[in-house]
Parts: C-alpha cells; structure tokens; sequence
C-alpha cells in the first residue's frame, strides 16, 4: 500500500508533519496505512468442477472485487481472464505466485486513478480448477472516500463515500455483476 500511495503521490516529504497546510490531508494518508494494521481480509475459496459443456456456461461472471487489493492463488489450470481494452486475457498460471488484482476500493480511494480490474473465470472439460482469493480492505467499520489530496477543480470528487455496511445492503437488495456496486458509487455532477 505504501508503495501505490506513493504512485499516487501522495507520500509526502513532510513526513514531521512541520507544514501546517498539508498536517491535514498528511493525517488522512498516515490513517489508510495506519487503519491497514487492523484492516480487513476477506478470504473466497473458489473451486470449479470439470464441466462437459464449457462453452455454454462461466465459472464464475465478469465483476470486480470488494476491497483495495485481491491477492489471488490459483492452481496451475487456465480459468480467470481480465478484461483488457475490451478483449478477455487469460492469466496464465504461475507456480507459487499470486495474482495481484485491484479492486473498487483503491478506485475509490483514488479517486478514478487506479481502476479496479473487471474480471471472470471459464471452466474446461477435462478437469477441476481450485483458486483462493484473499480480499485486502480497511477494517470493516471503516469509511472508504477519496483521498481529500487527489481532489481539486481539475479533478472533481468522483465517488460517494462508502463502507461495507453500504456494500452489504446493495448485495441484498441486487445481484453483484460487471462494476454495478462501484457504478452505483459514483457521484454525477
Ligand atoms: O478463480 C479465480 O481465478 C478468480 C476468483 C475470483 O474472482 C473471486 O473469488 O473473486
Ligand atoms: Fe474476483
């Protein structure tokens, strides 16, 4: 986290807080990392059986993840796919790794910078696939919102405030696909 704060430019010099103007946002940047220590992890155990006919049915449908990041394992079987400037990729499995993806979270967080990444997983015929996806946010009573320093004229506040309680009352209340809940964040000027 600290190192996409800092691709946001948001890791200050004045890490003494000795400048007055900025002691404030300079706060709300040490609370993210400081709210990580005690943060959220949701973990997604996924396994998808051998199907006869995967050409007519998904693994799982397109949407984004709930949180900041997704740390994603999966087995050495083919499955997930991002979508990538409108075409689906196929992440190829590397042994022992994880897949980093970034979810509605971060985009909120950053106010529109990162995007969180729309992705979904196909089956195959001759065998089982099983991933584990380990969901990264702030603790669960936290508010998610944009950080007050990527806000100005030029760049508008893009997203409504949002915690999980949000998220859980717009998943009782509709079914989670494409990036309906972060779409349902976003402020229209
Ligand atoms: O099985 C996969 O590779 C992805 C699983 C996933 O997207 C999820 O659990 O949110
Ligand atoms: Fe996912």
């Amino acid at each position: 986290m600290e190192a996409i704060l800092e691709t946001l430019g948001l890791v200050s010099d004045d890490m003494d807080g000795t400048n007055d103007s900025n002691a404030n946002d300079k706060k709300y940047e040490d609370d993210v990392l400081k709210q990580f220590e005690d943060g959220s992890q949701l973990i997604v155990m996924n396994c998808y059986p051998a199907c006869p006919e995967p050409n007519l049915t998904l693994g799982m449908p397109p949407h984004s993840d709930y949180g900041f990041l997704t740390l994603l394992l999966q087995d050495n079987a083919q499955g997930l796919q991002i979508q990538h400037q409108s075409r689906w990729v196929t992440v190829q499995p590397i042994p022992n790794s994880f897949v980093v993806n970034v979810g509605d979270h971060l985009e909120i967080f950053s106010n529109g910078r990162y995007k969180s990444v729309l992705h979904r997983v196909f089956v195959n015929s001759l065998r089982y696939r099983i991933s584990v996806a380990s969901l990264h946010s702030l603790p669960l009573d936290s508010m998610i919102r944009p950080s007050p320093k990527l806000i100005d004229e030029e760049n508008p506040k893009l997203y409504k405030d949002t915690d999980f309680k949000s998220f859980l009352e717009y998943i009782s209340s509709c079914e989670p696909k494409m990036k309906n809940f972060l779409e349902s964040r976003k402020l229209t000027n």
